[in-house]
């Protein structure tokens, strides 16, 4: 039995990180993060699963050279190999995928991340071994032919249960997404977004680390919504066959889902990550019988573990001892860095064969999961304030401000129309039709800092900040679309408030499932518009503000939902998915001011473009965005297939309250009338 605190975090209820009051404990600079801090001292917690022999093995007459002890201790017994090693649990070849799941510690991962923790669980062991299973259980296999029976789920899919049975049962309002990427040949490369694969940048800032730029984010809401995220996401993974293991791996894949909490406004909110990686297991090319591109991988997959396995070396030392630790060898440790040695929570699955014939490699990962366990992390859970988000709003505004005035230059518009210009608190020019700061300033809602300032306590600017920022990006959307989608019906062009999903017929099927319902051509959504072309031939249909769009009474939960929803092509908050080492993903609640240019969040380059579909944030619903490069000079635009269309705002948690009488919420047979009257 182990001494107490030698287990690694321990996931009994109670004995979780504790999350100290504001200003206590500060975290050192680099880890400096909002609100509230944790930063003790907490060992990574290692548990072993041993998979039963296979058939392969058994038919060869394999002897079976390891058995576990009991509490937590397992015996490798060979000729030459006597050995006894411990860990926070063990698992047999018995052992099902639920216990393995409710021992290893898995639940209370899912917890610390709703609480705002960076949690990370990783699986490794040597090819064959069993992570995949571990992980997704027999996904690709079954998927094949009838999807897999439920005991056997692995512990990423009983993750996402617990995680929407724990948002509910705790009547906390959270905003899931996800995000999947590969590390294949030391590229990193998005699962989620659609076309042929290709390497995304793995960029350092100063005070974020290492983030992968332009990662494809996307919303969900429901079980199945994820479960399809992962299928798909996993389908686009590299895999082979050798003579190991007929489904390999080839690639170390990270899947992260970001957890947010909309909170109340006088709270700050909760951002956490929960990130499953799927390492490749190491392999001798003797063995596997790999050649050509299958040993360039190895060769690849075995190198970045190898840097794994030093950075984990150095870790292990007590942190006086400790030197330079070399994250930068692999894109896998740039990746890990934060999950390893930062501020996040973490569990690691060894897995291992029972097999005689694999006796070297067991007893490899074995002793590389006994390192582990000896590196320490400092948990911080993730808080953003109120200031920060007001913070973020501003960058944002300012972002969208510059980028409408470059479509306009790029239209040979008028340069700026005055009210678009106008931030909020400018006072009215004489005689000046109310803009956007008649309309959501003090005569319509509620003051707003000028640029720079913030809100003195008890006077919010949130809601006209949102809803300026909602306008330009409207506004934006309107002026994208003539250069990008030209609609010869006359119809709007596919504006944000209908928006289509790529359909799987169009050479384009990933994640059919995951997205929000496709409102018809016929929905009240999609309106037709007078011709406003404009002297340069473009057409440039106008569009009221975002908050003026009328609702379905038959598919839109309510006129505040049914106005946003149906406008913002985003989900709520700015979304980035930059990470420090915790599986690409920054650090939450530093993301969006971190980031050069992630105060703006563009759909993916690649998305459709012809039809959109509307935001109604159905259960089963996704949306998905995608981090910026720096705004709007063109030579940062992707190409014309992967151009950046429409930006998605940052949508806050919070519902937006609209002053009665300010932005009239119309009856759908007044919005034409009223469209006219704008117009
Ligand atoms: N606990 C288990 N119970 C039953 N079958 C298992 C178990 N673990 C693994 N297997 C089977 O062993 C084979 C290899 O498993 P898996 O693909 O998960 O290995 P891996 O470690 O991910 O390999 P690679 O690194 O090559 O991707 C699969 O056919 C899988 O179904």
């Amino acid at each position: 039995m182990e001494p107490e605190g030698e287990r690694g975090w321990d996931p009994q209820p109670g004995t979780r990180p504790r999350t100290l009051p504001r200003g206590q404990d500060r975290p050192s600079p680099g880890e400096e993060q909002e609100g509230a801090v944790v930063g003790r001292e907490t060992r990574l917690r290692v548990v072993l699963r041993v998979r039963p022999l296979t058939c392969t093995e058994t038919r060869r007459g394999d002897r079976r050279v390891v058995h576990s002890l009991g509490d937590g201790t397992i015996h490798v017994s060979a000729a030459r190999h006597d050995a006894t090693f411990g860990f926070s649990a063990v698992f047999d070849a018995g052992a099902s995928q639920e216990a393995v799941f409710e021992g290893s510690g898995m639940r209370q991962l899912v917890e610390l991340a709703i609480d705002g923790f960076s949690c990370t669980v990783f699986a490794f062991g040597q090819t064959g071994s069993g992570k995949t299973y571990t992980l997704m259980g027999p996904l690709l296999a079954q998927s094949e032919t009838q999807p897999a029976s439920p005991a056997l789920l692995g512990l990423m899919q009983r993750s996402f249960a617990c995680l929407l049975e724990q948002s509910r049962s705790r009547g906390s309002d959270l905003a899931l997404s996800a995000s999947y990427l590969e590390i294949y040949n030391e590229q990193v490369r998005d699962l989620l977004s659609p076309g042929p694969p290709c390497a995304l940048p793995l960029r350092w800032s100063k005070t974020h680390g290492f983030y992968v730029e332009n990662q494809l984010s996307v919303d969900f809401e429901s079980l199945e919504a994820i479960a399809n995220l992962l299928l798909q996401g996993s389908q686009r993974r590299q895999t082979s066959a050798h003579a190991l293991n007929r489904h390999s791996s080839r690639s170390h894949a990270l899947l992260t889902i970001n957890v947010r909490s909309r909170a109340p406004s006088t709270c700050p909110g909760k951002q956490g990550t929960l990130c499953f990686v799927d390492l490749a297991g190491s392999e001798r090319v003797k063995e596997t019988g790999s050649s050509g591109e299958l040993s360039v991988e190895a060769n690849n997959i075995n190198r970045s573990l190898l840097a794994l396995g030093h950075c984990i070396s150095l870790l292990a030392k007590p942190r006086g001892k400790r030197t330079h630790i070399p994250y930068r060898d692999s894109k896998l440790t740039r990746l890990l860095a934060r999950s390893l040695g930062g501020s996040g929570i973490t569990l690691m699955v060894a897995c291992i064969s029972p097999s005689s014939h694999c006796l070297s490699e067991t007893l490899s990962t074995l002793h590389y999961a006994s390192r582990a366990r000896r590196v320490t992390t400092r948990p911080l859970a993730n808080r953003v304030s109120r200031e920060k988000l007001l913070q973020t709003l501003e960058k944002e505004i300012h972002a969208l401000q510059l980028e409408n005035l470059s479509l306009r230059q790029q239209l040979c518009l008028p340069r700026v129309p005055a009210r678009s210009m106008e931030m909020p608190g400018t006072p009215p020019r004489e005689g000046a039709r109310p803009g956007w700061g008649g309309r959501y300033g003090p005569a319509g809602l509620r003051c707003s800092p000028v640029e720079g300032q913030l809100p003195s306590q008890g006077a919010p600017a949130w809601p006209s900040l949102y809803g300026l920022l909602r306008d330009f990006v409207v506004e934006n959307e309107q002026l994208r679309q003539p250069q990008l989608s030209p609609d010869p019906s006359g119809d709007i062009p596919a504006g944000p408030s209908c928006r289509t999903t790529r359909s799987s017929g169009d050479g384009q099927p990933l994640l059919p499932s995951a997205r929000t319902p496709h409102v018809p051509t016929s929905h009240p959504t999609r309106l037709r518009q007078p011709d406003t072309t404009p002297a340069s031939g473009s057409r440039l249909p106008k569009l009221p503000p975002a908050s003026s769009r009328p609702g379905c009474p038959q598919c839109c939960p309510g006129p505040a939902n049914a106005t946003v929803s149906q406008v913002l092509p985003g989900p709520l908050v700015p979304q980035p998915i930059l990470p420090e080492g915790n599986m690409g993903v920054l650090p939450p609640g530093q993301e969006d001011s971190a980031l050069p240019g992630s105060h703006q969040l563009l759909r993916h380059p690649q998305a459709p473009q012809g039809k959109r579909r509307s935001r109604g944030r159905s259960r089963s619903s996704t949306q998905r965005h995608l981090l910026p490069q720096e705004l709007p000079g063109p030579e940062r635009r992707p190409s014309p297939e992967g151009r950046v269309i429409p930006s998605a705002p940052p949508w806050p948690g919070l519902p937006e309250p609209r002053a009665a009488g300010t932005i009239p919420l119309l009856q759908w047979e007044e919005a034409p009338e009223w469209l006219a009257e704008q117009i």
